[in-house]
């Protein structure tokens, strides 16, 4: 049983060493050897292109600090809630299931525990399934109803059945079938799906439902608009088998929706949503970068598991990845943590990051269901280099809050244009940012660079000083390869899990989305029958009864 945070003894520890201020001007001078001493490499031993290079020097921590949090690791178990979760224990106790993504990109049986966990074994059979089709898709010999190839795919889905794809099909476009068009339809909002109709062609496209329940409202609905629009030319509903598929859990649903069973793409109540690219729902993926990319990919995230599983904590990437945010959002009041990625195609890692951070957790119970004392996750947020550095940078440097970050960065472009110039621009720039964040700029070096006609106007200098010490990880890649992105994925993923361990919380339900939608689906038929007197019979507060009776009485 998980135990609140704050009665681990390094707890304590942690609270006290917070209060005395590490400098690192002053740490980096006295020590030649800090960014030996806190970085870390990472080699993929299968997948040869896989390799990082994980820089936490210039974070605010010292020998004692970071042995305190590998000892807070050890009493919240960390170890042991791992092994549970690789082994398939039903670790997401409000919900009774396993937690199982790993079983996913276990290609090679390196994890033996969960195999006895229904459905483990037809991870296989259903890998095969999307190569098969994903192939038959690309080399155009699966046709539309009227002959034709498929050249544009539209994945139906949202939340985790659409923000890994989306992140992941962006993040691999190096990669893709350039003349297979894809599309993402998540929001209800009908512009989502009108404007992505218009430029498909009833003949060419393939949708591709993406739902692990299968009854999420935007998503059926969705769905169903876009095979009206199918059948508006289609006409006959056998066609509709040539055009639309279903990844889900939910058989069932799915075939009462009209979807052939050979036409589904299946997975299990243990891949959470925000976990679920590895799984069928990365077929449109494996659609956009070709099968065995995508299995590259795959192998990515198992490098990374098995390091997870296997690297002591001190030498463990996602456990001090979660460690080092852990310091931050504990012991030093930051309420955010921004993900800065130097590569133009991670450009939705953010977007992704937040959902998997702050849906697994942004709890405050217990899985032994007490209230937490202390803060859980951070809120996730970024955009990528150097676009922010225009935008918001300011408040990281000079701003009153603190904002740890972590820098990502390719080694290699994948399009070095001019020579390479722009990448060096875009690397001084990833290089340059951390350093200023860390070192700042004193008053004296102001005074000295603005020389003696400008050092006397005390507002000017003072606008100028960068008081530095901001923390950043800074993370290398080799080269945005499938597999360093699976290996990248695999580790925030982890980084999470270890959180949530720390804290107790249960990182694998989202019960905080229901409330929401629960309202709207009470809502919904007062809208449909635009019956304003009614409005105030169902109990609503005035405010939103309020705006309900301004958007009845003023829509046309
Ligand atoms: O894949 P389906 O079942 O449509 O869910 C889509 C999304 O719904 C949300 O409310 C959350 O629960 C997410 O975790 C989930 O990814």
């Amino acid at each position: 049983m998980s135990k609140l945070a704050t009665s681990y003894p390094s707890w304590s520890k942690l609270e006290q060493l917070s209060k005395q201020k590490i400098n690192l001007r002053e740490a980096f001078a006295k020590d030649p050897q800090r960014f030996q001493r806190y970085s870390r490499s990472f080699k993929g031993d299968r997948v040869k292109d896989i390799s990082l290079l994980f820089d936490f020097s210039k974070n605010l921590i010292d020998d004692d600090v970071l042995a305190s949090l590998i000892s807070l690791a050890k009493e919240a178990k960390v170890e042991e809630h791992r092994d549970a979760m690789l082994d398939g224990k039903p670790i997401n106790g409000s919900e009774d299931r396993a937690v199982l993504h790993i079983a996913l990109r276990d290609l090679e049986g390196d994890f033996k525990g969960k195999d006895s966990v229904a459905g483990v074994k037809e991870v296989i059979p259903e890998l095969k399934h999307m190569k098969e089709f994903s192939e038959a898709v690309r080399s155009g010999s699966w046709k539309g109803y009227t002959g034709k190839t498929i050249k544009s795919i539209v994945n139906i889905g949202i939340g985790g059945s659409d923000l890994g794809p989306v992140m992941a099909t962006q993040a691999l476009k190096p990669y893709s079938k350039r003349d297979l068009d894809a599309h993402f339809v998540s929001n209800i909002d009908g512009t989502h799906i009108a404007e992505t109709l218009k430029v498909c062609d009833p003949e060419t496209t393939l949708f591709i439902v993406a739902s692990k329940t299968f009854t999420t409202q935007e998503t059926i609905t969705n769905a169903t608009a876009a095979r009206d629009w199918f059948m508006e030319t289609a006409k006959d509903k056998a066609h509709v088998e040539k055009h639309f598929v279903a990844l889900s859990t939910n058989v069932k649903a799915a075939t009462e929706f009209g979807i052939a069973e050979a036409n589904m793409f299946k997975f299990w109540d243990w891949v959470g949503g925000r976990y679920s690219l590895w799984s069928a729902i990365g077929l449109s993926i494996a659609l956009v970068i070709g099968y065995e990319n995508f299995e590259e990919f795959l192998k990515g995230g198992n490098e990374m598991d098995r390091h997870f599983k296997n690297a002591k904590l001190e030498d463990n990437l996602p456990v001090l990845l979660a460690l080092i945010a852990i310091w931050y959002n504990n012991f030093h009041n930051a309420q955010s943590q921004a993900i800065l990625a130097y590569d133009q195609y991670m450009n939705k890692f953010a977007d992704f990051l937040e959902q998997l951070e702050m849906e697994s957790n942004g709890k405050f119970i217990t899985s032994n269901s007490e209230r937490v004392n202390y803060e859980t996750g951070p809120i996730i947020w970024g955009q990528p280099g150097t676009n922010g550095q225009h935008a918001f940078y300011q408040l990281i440097h000079q701003g009153t809050k603190l904002i740890p970050c972590d820098f990502l960065a390719p080694v290699e472009s994948q399009n070095p244009i001019r020579g390479g110039e722009l990448h060096d621009i875009l690397l001084s720039n990833f290089f340059a940012q951390p350093e200023a964040l860390a070192f700042g700029k004193t008053e004296e070096e102001v005074k000295k660079e603005l020389g003696p006609k400008d050092a006397g106007n005390t507002f000017l200098v003072k606008s100028k000083v960068f008081e530095g010490n901001k923390p950043t990880n800074s993370i290398m890649f080799q080269k945005l390869t499938p597999g360093t992105l699976g290996a990248l994925v695999a580790l925030y993923e982890h980084k999470v899990a270890v959180q949530g361990f720390v804290w107790g919380i249960n990182s694998f339900d989202q019960m905080g989305v229901e409330l929401g939608k629960v309202l709207a689906k009470k809502i919904l038929p007062v809208l449909q029958q635009a019956d304003a007197q009614k409005v105030d019979s169902e109990g609503h507060d005035s405010s939103t009864s309020g705006l309900i009776k301004h958007y009845l009485s003023n829509r046309k």
